[in-house]
């Protein structure tokens, strides 16, 4: 496993071999607070069986990480899913794969969601193969860390163009088209905790991420009329091929990330796509507009000035408390 701090490091010693280690497919972190003892993860789905009897779901990214577990428990929970990304062969394997597990149908879409004449051509496939869904979980993303004064105007672009460009192209699409045939449905975007304070060396996702939650509020406000609901959920650290390859490729800075998250864990894709289950499902019917933070307890982590102190020993405590009590005036 991995033994290398950041300050410590000596970054030619760092192996890329590391990218390939099994612990990209495990679930949690090999590395873990003790207090991860006390927040163990569950992975079987929450909601009851048939939840998502009669539904159709959309998850875009569906094929790898995060997509592909949310679209494993709809189907788990009777959901016939349909999901969309750039790579056809990696969507139809995710798919037979469910498919298998399930015993409900899992439709693969090939669309790239920066072009709006591909995402109206994949709505016309998803609407000759199910009908409109009643369920769109926009996940599909892109992201690399780079410090800012290295990104060219396409890198800018790529970015906020998958995520921002992205998610209204098939937000906007599947809206109209749901306005026009009366139909109601649940809208859920995944960002991510730093959409919220901003971040350095990924600004154009936090830009684009900010962008998202602004939009979808905004149509929480502007489309109940219609019968849509629209949540957001920002999930903290949970390993993915897709994220951790392109965020931390020498796995250096998973130690520091693990010892500032409270509950001393990752999250586990099957968490989340236990709480996007039930965000889409009927039991929320009532939620809309709702930012829901789901990560350990890391934002709080790093944004309290003192958390620092929880490095303190009791017996330095003491000392400490003595010198406070000491003082007299100002
Ligand atoms: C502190 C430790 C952190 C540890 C982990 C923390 C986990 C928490 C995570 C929190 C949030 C996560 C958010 C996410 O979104 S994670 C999901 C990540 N998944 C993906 O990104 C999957 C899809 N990604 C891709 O397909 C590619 O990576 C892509 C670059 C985003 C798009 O591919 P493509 O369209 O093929 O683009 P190009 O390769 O042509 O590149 C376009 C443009 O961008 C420049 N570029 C590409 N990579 C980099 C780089 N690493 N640095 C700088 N610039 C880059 C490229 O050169 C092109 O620009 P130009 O034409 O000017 O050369
Ligand atoms: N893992 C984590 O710790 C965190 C993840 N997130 C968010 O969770 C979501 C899932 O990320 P994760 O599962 O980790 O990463 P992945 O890389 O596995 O997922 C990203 C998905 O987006 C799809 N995608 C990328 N570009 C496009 C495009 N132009 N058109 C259509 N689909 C596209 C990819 O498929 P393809 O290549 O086939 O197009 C891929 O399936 C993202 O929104 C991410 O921002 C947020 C916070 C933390």
């Amino acid at each position: 496993t991995c033994q290398v701090h950041f300050e410590s490091s000596n970054w030619k010693s760092l192996s890329i071999k590391r990218l390939t280690d099994s612990r990209l497919h495990g679930s949690t972190g090999l590395r873990s607070g003790s207090q991860a003892n006390f927040f163990p993860p569950l992975e079987d789905a929450m909601l009851p069986s048939g939840s998502f009897n009669n539904r159709m779901a959309l998850i875009t990214g569906g094929g790898t990480g995060l997509g592909r577990a949310m679209t494993a428990t709809l189907s788990q929970l009777g959901a016939q899913c349909i999901i969309a990304s750039r790579k056809l062969d990696v969507l139809q394997r995710t798919a037979e794969e469910i498919s298998s597990q399930t015993g409900n149908k899992v439709h693969a879409v090939q669309c790239d969601v920066r072009d709006p004449q591909a995402v109206s051509q994949c709505v016309d496939q998803i609407e000759a193969l199910t009908g409109l869904p009643d369920v769109i979980i926009n996940n599909a993303a892109g992201n690399f860390v780079c410090p800012s004064e290295r990104l060219s105007p396409n890198a800018w672009k790529t970015i906020t163009d998958i995520v921002l460009n992205g998610t209204a192209f098939v937000t906007l699409e599947l809206g109209k088209r749901l306005i026009q045939n009366q139909k109601g449905a649940s809208f859920l975007a995944i960002t991510t905790i730093y959409a919220e304070s901003g971040s350095g060396f990924v600004v154009p996702s936090a830009s684009a991420k900010a962008g998202v939650e602004a939009l979808y509020k905004s149509l929480a406000a502007e489309w109940g009329r219609y019968g849509h609901r629209f949540n957001i959920i920002q999930p903290g650290p949970i390993r993915t091929k897709g994220a951790f390859s392109r965020l931390d490729p020498t796995g250096a800075f998973e130690k520091a990330m693990i010892d500032r998250i409270p509950t001393g864990r990752l999250g586990t894709p099957a968490e989340i796509a236990n709480l996007a289950a039930y965000v889409s499902s009927n039991y929320a019917s009532w939620m809309s507009g709702a930012v829901i933070r789901f990560d350990g307890g890391e934002y709080v982590s790093l944004a309290g000035e003192f958390n620092e102190l929880r490095s303190v020993t009791p017996d330095q405590w003491k000392l400490l408390e003595a010198m406070i009590r000491k003082t007299k005036g100002s």
